[in-house]
């Protein structure tokens, strides 16, 4: 049968144990061209185990694992030519300068100096092309990391925490990007701890607990379908507050209370995947 060249990862029934230890429990779902997903679980659940079979690092024990059509575990170098991997922060030369690190590795993809100038700009990170980049602050080290995994212009990028530690601004200026990438039809897989950068971002996330995919779908539908904490939340001048569900009857109460002018301020409590998660496992995701 013809492979749907739209699917760029597919996982189906994916299982890996570590001796007695099962880090990975009958794991499916697919990633498109073109689209963010985001894959979000505790410390322990699987997540990096998942980043090493995709990029064929380890095998995995059942099941199929593919990368642009691809056995992940039989990738060559012209395919990993297709992906871009922003996994941790080693590999930066510190003695270097910024410029010289990318230059580095565009002299091994036979990439042009101004391809190089190009990524410095796309990260925003122009003006510390030519610090040694062992004087970078955090975020300036991370985007040269993702100047570094999207030097080659990938289809595909793995991003482990891309935004773990960084301010709001920089963090901002991350998403940007990734953003950018994807209207390019760049697909993205990346880990997460933070949900409201997963709500902001991805397509689709896929929730982890103890190896076992727990839910899987697009943010905002998943937050909705477990709605039960979704409140309305009215300080009266009273000095009382009042809660109601947000349902359809909810307002015609918050109305006749605005009518009788008791209100001090309303907010709505919406549910995020945080609480999508704690009620599927009872759990937090940090
Ligand atoms: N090489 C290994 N040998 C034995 N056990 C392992 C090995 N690698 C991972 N594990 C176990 O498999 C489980 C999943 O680990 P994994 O590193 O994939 O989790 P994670 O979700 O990436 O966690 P974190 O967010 O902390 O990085 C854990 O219980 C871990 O101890």
């Amino acid at each position: 049968m013809a492979k749907d060249k739209n699917i760029i990862i597919k996982l189906e029934h994916v299982n890996k144990k570590f001796g007695e230890k099962e880090a990975l429990k009958d794991v499916t779902f697919n990633v498109s061209k073109g689209e963010i997903l985001g894959f979000l679980g505790p410390s322990g659940a699987g997540k990096t185990t998942l980043i090493k079979i995709l990029t064929g690092q380890i095998p995995s024990d059942l099941g199929i694992a593919e990368v642009f059509g691809k056995e992940c575990i039989r990738l060559k170098d012209a395919d990993y030519e297709r992906i871009g991997m922003v996994l941790d922060d080693s590999g930066v030369y510190e003695r270097l300068t910024c410029f010289d690190n990318i230059l580095f590795f565009a002299d091994l993809h036979n990439i042009s100096r101004q391809e190089v100038h190009d990524v410095f700009d796309k990260v925003d990170l122009a003006d510390a092309k030519w610090e040694k980049a062992g004087n970078l602050s955090k975020g300036m080290r991370q985007r040269l990391v993702i100047a570094r995994a999207i030097l080659h212009k990938p289809e595909l990028i793995f991003l482990d925490e891309p935004t773990s530690g960084l301010d709001p601004l920089t963090a901002q200026k991350v998403h940007k990007l990734l953003f950018e990438l994807r209207e390019q039809g760049t697909t993205i897989f990346l880990t997460t701890h933070n949900m409201e950068e997963a709500t902001k971002l991805c397509d689709h996330v896929a929730l982890l607990n103890e190896g076992v995919i727990v839910e899987y779908g697009v943010p905002e539908e998943l937050c909705r379908q477990y709605n039960e904490k979704n409140e309305v939340e009215l300080l009266l001048k009273s000095g009382n507050t009042v809660r109601y569900l947000n349902n359809s009857e909810c307002a015609d109460k918050v109305a006749d209370h605005f009518r009788k002018n008791e209100v001090v301020s309303i907010h709505s409590s919406e549910p995020n995947l945080e609480t999508v998660f704690i009620s599927l496992t009872g759990r937090k995701l940090i």
